[in-house]
């Protein structure tokens, strides 16, 4: 049997995209694990299926990080999943299903794609965090870093705010923090340098994942703590290692809207077994 796929990204936080839509794909975790592998396998961050939705959406989307593990949440592999359907069906608009919610997807002008990824969930029990705890002062520390701000995208993440990224050792803070106790299921963990009210610097060591040239869900967490954190204005823009994003939380509905590029690197077959 082989499975086609696309290889794409968004910034370089790179994935595996294949379509479930018509029949299901049959990986095991063990499988996607080892098309993950950047070595033995075509190597991705996140392996992104597309499904169909039977609660009336477009489109549902399932992520798995390179590890196996699923997330309820993916910024850019939502944008690069929703530029693909978009381009197939000629459609400007897209409604879409995650494990971690309802999005809606759009084409603006200039080939970026912007994505509406709901409101950020601040409850210590939503993070989820181990324990009760003001989510906007959570005692995590490494060497370099103290008291993170922590939220939900549909996925966990704390953001470290710094005053100089390059001083940190994200390589070896980046997975004892992922995996701290105060973080039952791990997390994705931010580490953020504000260059003023409406900029920001951004590295994300991912959950499942490792160190990555961005995170989608990882910048909107950042928008959303720098607010909470009188630090930045609702509108920003986040340069991460592998480009720019630009977050809005906006005030309205309490929504956090991405907007940024997607590629495509290649296409191809696995041969599966
Ligand atoms: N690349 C992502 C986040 C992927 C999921 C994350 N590693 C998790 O386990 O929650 C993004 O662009 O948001």
């Amino acid at each position: 049997m082989r499975l086609p796929f696309r290889k794409m990204h968004g910034l370089g936080n790179d994935f595996v995209v294949v379509d479930a839509r018509d029949r299901p794909t049959g990986l095991t975790e063990e499988a996607i694990r080892l098309i993950g592998d950047r070595h033995r396998g075509v190597g991705f961050d996140q392996l992104v299926t597309l499904e169909r939705d039977a609660a009336g959406a477009d489109l549902f989307i399932r992520f798995h990080n390179s590890d196996g593990s699923e997330a309820g949440a993916c910024g850019n592999g939502t944008r690069c999943a929703a530029a693909l359907v978009l381009d197939e069906t000629g459609r400007n608009r897209l409604s879409i299903r995650t494990a971690g919610g309802t999005l809606a997807a759009e084409r603006l002008p200039g080939g970026l794609f912007r994505v509406d990824m709901g409101a950020p969930r601040l409850d210590w029990r939503d993070v989820p965090l181990a324990r009760p705890c003001d989510t906007l002062h959570v005692p995590m520390a490494a060497e370099g870093v103290r008291g993170g701000v922590a939220c939900s995208m549909g996925n966990p993440h704390v953001t470290f705010f710094v005053d100089d990224l390059d001083t940190l050792e994200i390589g070896r803070i980046g997975p004892l923090l992922e995996r701290d106790p105060w973080l039952p299921d791990r997390g994705n963990i931010g580490f953020a340098q504000m260059l003023g009210r409406d900029r920001m610097r951004l590295v994300v060591w991912e959950r499942g994942a490792g160190l990555t040239l961005a995170c989608g869900s990882g910048a909107c967490a950042a928008a959303v703590n720098a607010h909470r954190r009188g630090l930045a204005d609702r509108a920003v823009t986040i340069e991460m290692p592998g480009g720019e994003l630009r977050l809005e939380w906006r005030e309205s509905d309490g929504h956090v809207l991405m907007a940024g590029p997607v590629a495509t690197a290649f296409s191809g077959e696995i041969a599966l077994g």
